[in-house]
């Protein structure tokens, strides 16, 4: 039964999948390299407006010229990353309706006596867990956090939004003495986590936005300053589904796509790669997605720095959407075959398509490298998002998972730096023991075998502070 708070949610949208181009012309333009429009974008991934529900005729053959544009554009190579997830806080009061990682702020204030999973980590603690990934030998931290209220860019940033008459209900801000733990300014977290010579993946638009907000200060003064602190690069996510009918039913309380693309607009300004990402299979249509991959085509024609394109399929089961009865489950594996595969041949200017492990699976994230996808995501070690979405593919893939796994379908395994630009290949030598695979180009790589985070991942009760521990404990 619908919830009474959703009942009135409207999902009567203006965009829907209609179009006057025909599928078997999208299918021509999508095969001789012809740049798409939204119209052929929506054609290929609903395999023809014509008829309902796909046909599966057809989308083998999307499917085919996406993974041949694959080919022709960065080859046979299959890559990943040796990285590290460190998520510093779950403190959120954003209230996006597809999440599920976040706790709502008032749990984490020093005067609250309930119990909760959720946890905060100080910089000192996101140090210990990204020295220890350093030491296992990671290229990459990648952090993504809650919008905690105590976070402010640094001390001045905490001064103006101090000022405020009602800080709360104004500008989302309450001061840190107010939380068992404080997480530190934003620049404190990028300085504890930039260490070793680590690349830093950190500071979503979302997140930028937090860092500025209260301030009449710019996106670009925001990146700059981080950059100075120690960010390598920003991962485009927050961009769930850049059109406003979706946001305002799945994330209301979220930056806009305006919002979103200035952000990611300045961080490449200053001189950061991004990524991009989509966030498909919830209440939105295939008119939407493509609308989104026109955004994301746009941004790239005017920046440049988008070295990734990234489709998180939605994970339904822990999440307020789905158990509101607002949706009924994610994308059906046809669904997530002609997503990967039109953002193949839509986005011409982003060289690079992954098939994300953490949402697919291994069976399908391989598959979906012979859909246009030619990256495989990263190590991780430690997961939170999608596991309290629900989230069943577990939070760690070692260089011999990605052996054992790559050479199944016959391709060349490459690991790869953040931006692409360096890479190693891994030898799938069959006489070789796959066990003794290590990464190599992390700052304290030796290719010693990457091993599961125990004891200083988030997730198993060590990174988090004291208080958040008893709490977690219960
Ligand atoms: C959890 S947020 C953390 C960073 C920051 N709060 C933000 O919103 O950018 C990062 C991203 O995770 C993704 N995400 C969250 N819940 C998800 C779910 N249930 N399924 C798939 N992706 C999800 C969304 O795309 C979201 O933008
Ligand atoms: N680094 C990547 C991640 N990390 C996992 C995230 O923390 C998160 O669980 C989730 O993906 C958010 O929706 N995930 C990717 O899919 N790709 C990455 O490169
Ligand atoms: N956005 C997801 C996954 C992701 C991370 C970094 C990226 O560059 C791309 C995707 C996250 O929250 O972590
Ligand atoms: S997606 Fe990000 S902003 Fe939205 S509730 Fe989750 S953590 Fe908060």
């Amino acid at each position: 039964m619908t919830d009474p708070s959703v009942a009135d949610l409207d999902l009567d949208f203006e965009h829907t999948p209609t179009s006057d181009q025909s599928f078997e012309n999208a299918l021509g333009k999508a095969r001789a390299g012809d740049r798409l429009t939204v119209a052929d974008g929506v054609e290929l991934l609903t395999t023809g407006t014509d008829s309902p529900g796909i046909d599966p005729i057809r989308k083998e053959q999307v499917l085919e010229a996406a993974d041949r544009r694959r080919a022709e554009v960065v080859g046979d190579e299959v890559t990943f990353v040796a990285n590290l997830n460190n998520n510093v806080t779950t403190a959120c009061n954003t209230g996006c309706l597809f999440c599920n990682f976040k706790d709502t702020a008032h749990q984490f204030e020093t005067d609250y006596d309930g119990e909760h999973a959720g946890f905060t980590k100080t910089p000192a603690e996101s140090q210990a867990v990204v020295e220890d990934a350093l030491d296992r030998g990671v290229y990459e931290v990648c952090s993504v956090s809650g919008l905690h209220p105590a976070f402010a860019l640094n001390d001045e940033h905490h001064e103006i939004l101090r000022t405020y008459d009602d800080p709360a209900s104004e500008v989302n801000y309450r001061p840190p003495e107010t939380y068992t733990t404080d997480p530190g300014t934003y620049v404190e977290q990028i300085e504890a986590m930039s260490v070793g010579g680590v690349h830093l993946h950190s500071m979503t638009p979302e997140e930028a936005y937090h860092a500025r907000r209260g301030t009449d200060w710019s996106y670009e003064r925001v990146y700059r300053e981080l950059q100075a602190a120690g960010l390598d690069s920003a991962p485009g996510t927050a961009a769930e589904i850049l059109v406003p009918e979706v946001r305002e039913v799945i994330c209301p309380g979220k930056i806009d796509s305006d919002e979103w693309e200035a952000a990611m607009e300045a961080a490449m300004s200053v001189g950061l790669d991004t990524t991009a990402t989509i966030m498909y299979g919830h209440v939105d249509n295939e008119m939407h997605r493509a609308m989104h991959l026109k955004r994301v085509r746009d941004l790239q024609d005017r920046t440049g720095g988008i070295t990734e394109f990234v489709p998180l399929s939605f994970i339904h089961q822990q999440t307020p959407l789905y158990e509101h009865g607002v949706v009924s489950g994610g994308a059906s594996d046809a669904e997530d075959e002609l997503m990967i595969a039109v953002s193949r041949l839509f986005l011409d200017n982003v060289d690079h398509i992954q098939s994300s492990w953490v949402k697919f699976g291994n069976a399908k994230g391989l598959k979906l490298l012979n859909c246009g996808a030619d990256d495989f995501m990263g190590t991780i070690l430690s997961e939170e998002i999608t596991k309290r979405a629900g989230g069943q593919y577990g939070e760690f893939r070692s260089v011999a998972d990605y052996a054992e796994m790559v050479s199944a379908i016959g391709r060349p395994l490459v690991e790869r730096s953040t931006d692409y630009t360096e890479r190693r290949r891994v030898e799938l030598d069959v006489e070789a023991d796959p066990e003794s695979l290590g990464p190599r180009l992390g700052p304290r790589a030796d290719g010693t075998p990457l091993l599961p985070a125990t004891g200083t991942g988030v997730g198993d009760g060590a990174g988090e502070s004291d208080e958040d521990r008893a709490h977690a404990d219960d």
